[in-house]
């Protein structure tokens, strides 16, 4: 079996708490969206969304539309483009700070220091899935990342996407491995030739997938499959001053 050389990673159920997404960054876009589409529907990342959206739903008031989007949690592109836009005003004012499952930047640097390339594959924006990484407790961790990859690339739950992704990281598919919280998408990238493996979080309360290899934490997903473990010192822990002579 060839060695792992990349990693492949989601955000929302593996990097980072569901109820975060839920509860704080949903609810934030929801206030804020019909402030942006009111006062920025002629900026051009805006105006090509709400084209989109009235392309895709030609008889519905794109605001109206994009709330209900928001409500059945549909990953369709311009919701996730405006929802980018305004989570980005949030973090800037500093009314929202990212969360990341703590046993994730230690496991990342790890990898990143043996050689391993680091990438995302969410629903969420690109620029989300930066605003994400660059505002949680560790601190910035984008430049731990070779790529980020939204639905740009394609569907979750369809296979090419992942031939797609392993197209442009370079790389055999069988040499990346995926991981994810949801059984479907996993399923999606083992067809296209990825490792798998599923992040069961306890807090998360998702069901163990019975079709591929589960995890609790990134610990654990270092353990089965022999990567690299997280080193007990991480540089936020190492004393940036040398010790004074006595
Ligand atoms: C990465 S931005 C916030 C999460 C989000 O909008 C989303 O749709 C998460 O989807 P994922 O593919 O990371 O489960
Ligand atoms: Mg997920």
């Amino acid at each position: 079996m060839s060695a792992i050389r990349a990693v492949l990673t989601d955000i929302e159920g593996t990097t980072t708490p569901i109820a975060f997404v839920h509860r704080v960054l949903f609810p934030y876009a929801r206030q804020a969206l019909p402030s942006l589409v009111g006062r920025r529907a002629d900026e051009k990342p805006v105006a090509d969304a709400l084209a989109e959206v009235r392309r895709l739903a030609p008889d519905a008031d794109p605001l109206t539309r994009l709330l209900g989007w928001m409500d059945e949690d549909a990953k369709i592109g311009p919701l996730k483009t405006l929802q980018g836009l305004v989570w980005r005003d949030g973090y800037e004012a500093g009314l929202l700070k990212a969360e990341i499952y703590p046993d994730v930047s230690p496991a990342l640097r790890s990898w990143t220091e043996a050689g391993l390339r680091i990438a995302v594959y969410s629903s969420g924006s690109v620029e989300a899935q930066h605003l994400i990484f660059r505002n949680g407790p560790d601190g910035d961790l984008t430049a731990l990342f070779d790529g980020f990859f939204d639905t740009g690339v394609g569907a979750k739950r369809d296979t090419n996407s992942y031939r797609t992704i392993a197209g442009r990281l370079g790389l055999p598919p069988d040499e990346i491995l995926f991981l994810s919280d949801v059984e479907a998408e996993l399923d999606a990238a083992a067809e296209a030739g990825l490792r798998c493996c599923q992040l069961v979080r306890p807090e998360d309360g998702t069901v163990a997938s019975s079709r591929h290899p589960v995890a609790p934490d990134f610990a654990a997903v270092a353990a089965r499959f022999g990567l690299p473990a997280a080193s007990s010192v991480t540089p936020a822990a190492v004393p940036s001053a040398a010790p004074t002579a006595a």
